[in-house]
């Protein structure tokens, strides 16, 4: 049997099975097996898999990768806020490869990857979808784009698709701490009451795995699929703005309800409408800011920030001017929204916001 069926059996097996406490165990071996199979599915095996035209380098301060179903208008936004031009056509699958473009946007250098169209089934190899896939695991943030003229079902399907492939859209890690050990068997712990799991399950999926010794901490009340994502250590965690296209096809009450759904922007590549906010958004959801650096007795330099992420520290700060400046730091002025006011004396640990303005002083 080969794994695509091995696959399908299982989570036919899945649906055939009720869900209770008799079954529990059961069910939680099968999903055990089932990430184990998707896992080996997602392994390069012949060269001809890979894909050419998908390999392609990151740069930039950011990289975005454009997922949806074929015609949402994906190289459309993607010729529309870069200087790439990628073909756009009313047929399906006109993107074969992927396209980089880059968006400039407050100083940054954001990457934009127009991606093949995929499709239900993209995760076991229909159309490019595993090359696709691939590109997005990479991405620092997924723009999952829809055509807001189609049924809502879309988003949901596509997620599915990512979902069995080990990529999580706007999730956090679960909060398990889990270590192998040489010996010892199994320590399990938790410092909460948990209702999903016990010793014993954890122990049936640790072993479905071949994993005898390990020391296992839950820090919340995580289920066997949680366990699972951490134990499979291949599991991407990655934000995902939902982008709804062609809104100039719907009612205005319709564009009205997409737009209060969480995670959604609405837009209109060919009319140009909130393009504008879906480059804001962008830059928010990557967690970039700009720091400007300033000498003594001089105005800041506004022409050239440096683009950092949301929480960096002034030591971080030091490193991306110089490689050695953090050894020669002696102390900060830092003048913005970071600081009670300005300037403000601050150490190497200070964290840094969005348009602050820094003097470093050296020893
Ligand atoms: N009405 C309307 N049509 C749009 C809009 N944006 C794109 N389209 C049209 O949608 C069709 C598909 O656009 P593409 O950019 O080729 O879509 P794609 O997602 O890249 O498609 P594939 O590469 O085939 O997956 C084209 O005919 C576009 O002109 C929009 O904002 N409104
Ligand atoms: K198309
Ligand atoms: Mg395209």
């Amino acid at each position: 049997m080969g794994i695509l069926e091995k696959i399908s059996e299982i989570e036919k097996e899945i649906s055939r099975t009720q869900k209770n406490k008799a079954t529990e165990y059961h069910l939680g071996l099968l999903k055990a097996k089932l990430a184990k199979y998707r896992s080996q599915l997602l392994e390069p095996s012949k060269k001809s898999e890979k894909g050419e035209g998908f390999d392609v380098l990151k740069s930039g301060d950011a990289r975005v990768a454009l997922i949806g179903f074929p015609s949402v208008g994906k190289s459309t936004l993607l010729s529309t806020l870069t200087k790439t031009e990628s073909e756009a056509a009313s047929y399906e699958f006109t993107t074969l490869t992927c396209i980089p473009g880059v968006i400039e946007y407050n100083g940054a250098n954001i990457q934009l990857l127009d991606l093949p169209g995929i499709i239900e089934g993209a995760a076991q190899g229909k159309g490019r979808g595993r090359q696709v896939i691939a590109v997005a695991r990479t991405a620092d943030l997924v723009l999952m784009m829809l055509d807001a003229t189609k049924k809502d079902v879309h988003r949901e399907l596509l997620e599915k698709e990512l979902e069995s492939v080990g990529i999580r859209l706007n999730k956090r890690k679960p909060n398990i701490y889990f270590k192998l050990k040489k010996g010892g068997g199994l320590s399990f712990n938790s410092t909460c009451p948990l209702t999903k799991v016990d010793e014993k399950l954890v122990q049936m999926i640790l072993h479905e795995y071949k994993m005898f010794n390990a020391e296992v901490l839950f820090r919340e009340d995580c289920s066997a699929d949680e366990l699972i994502d951490v134990i499979c250590a291949n599991r991407v965690y990655l934000p995902c703005v939902y982008v709804y296209n062609k809104i100039d096809q719907i009612s205005i009450e319709e564009v009205d309800r997409i737009a209060h759904q969480e995670n959604s922007i609405v837009v209109s590549c060919n009319m140009k409408l909130n393009l504008d906010y879906l480059l804001l958004s962008l830059w928010e959801y990557l967690n970039l800011i700009r720091v400007y650096t300033k000498k003594p007795g001089q105005p800041p330099d506004f022409s050239d920030g440096l683009i950092l992420r949301r929480g960096v520290t002034v030591e971080h700060v030091c490193h991306a001017i110089h490689r050695t400046l953090a050894q020669d730091f002696k102390y900060a002025l830092v003048w913005g929204t970071s600081t009670k006011y300005s300037p403000q004396r601050v150490g190497a640990s200070h964290i840094m916001q969005d348009e602050d303005v820094i003097q470093i002083v050296k020893k």
